[in-house]
């Protein structure tokens, strides 16, 4: 095992400690730990099925968990208190085909309680002025989920849970997007940022690799490439495969002392979210 998480001085945004799920009868996270320091880029890697956006859901607090403790911004995950300060971004994109992007934003923004003035703020940060005022509906799928974004960004979130947001995306908006995320993360924020696509781990200040629903890695990229012996995220993943072992995870990434938890499940009843799975306009959503 090997310690290098960085010691951040308010403590982890986000700490997950000895998580269990089940989803359907499939054990997806079985015993998960983890710390996510604040004002990071931390990327979130694995196969499809590892169980990544599971862990985000969990995060967010849309996720129903058997046991363990998840704690983001020292509050349990999915108080209400956390609404406005975490933000989701879900896969698929979440938005009103029949109001325009700016009519989306204006509602979004009222039901969080967002300032008017963040609409053209998040639409230019977002590169979406060209567009602004075309129906959601009559965008293409980049478009779309960049209007998901766009309303994530509302309000300034403190931390930002990123469910494969530059997928379906061209080179250049990607590069563009990244420049975002660490644009966002030097004002303060903190990214959880999932991908299945193993060159973006290098735009990570720390990664997080995946397998089976278990942690092989929680590193810095540098970190993981020394341990593994190579100068490629995708190797270094292959490599930590084969040796079977989640054996590159900090000491710290179980901070909590408590070796039990109430089984009973836990749902959060507040999150703002894009989530589809909670319904345009339903409370949980934004
Ligand atoms: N709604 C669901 N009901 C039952 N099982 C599910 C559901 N959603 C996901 N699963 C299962 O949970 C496991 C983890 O899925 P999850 O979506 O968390 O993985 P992932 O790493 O995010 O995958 P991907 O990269 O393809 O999005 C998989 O075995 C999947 O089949």
């Amino acid at each position: 095992m090997m310690n290098n998480a960085d010691a951040a001085p308010s403590g982890p945004a986000i700490v997950v400690h000895d998580l269990h799920v089940k989803r359907a009868k499939t054990r997806v996270l079985q015993g998960l730990s983890l710390a996510v320091p604040r004002g990071l880029i931390v990327g979130l890697l694995g196969p499809s099925g590892s169980g990544k956006t599971t862990l985000m859901r969990s995060i967010v607090g849309v996720q129903v968990v058997q046991s363990g403790t998840i704690e983001v911004l020292g509050r349990p995950a999915g108080s209400p208190a956390l609404r406005r300060r975490v933000a989701y971004y879900t896969q698929q994109a979440s938005v009103y085909d029949d109001l325009t992007v700016r009519q989306n934003l204006t509602y979004f923004r009222r039901v969080l309680g967002a300032p008017a003035s963040d609409i053209d703020r998040v639409i230019e940060r977002t590169d979406l002025g060209s567009v602004a005022d075309r129906l959601a509906g009559s965008l293409s799928g980049g478009q779309r989920g960049r209007v998901s974004l766009a309303a994530a960004l509302l309000g300034n979130p403190e931390v930002l849970v990123l469910d494969e947001p530059t997928v379906g995306l061209d080179p250049v908006l990607r590069v563009e997007l990244w420049q975002l995320f660490h644009e966002l993360a030097a004002d303060g924020a903190t990214l959880l940022v999932s991908s299945h696509v193993m060159d973006e781990a290098k735009r990570c200040d720390r990664l997080l690799l995946m397998r089976d629903g278990e942690l092989l890695a929680d590193d810095t990229v540098a970190g993981v490439l020394a341990f593994t012996g190579t100068d490629d995220v995708e190797d270094a993943f292959l490599r930590l495969i084969d040796r079977g072992e989640p054996d590159l995870q900090p000491h710290d990434a179980s901070p909590h002392d408590e070796s039990s938890h109430d089984e009973s499940a836990h749902v959060a009843k507040h999150v703002r979210t894009t989530d589809p799975d909670s319904g345009p306009g339903s409370e949980a959503r934004r």
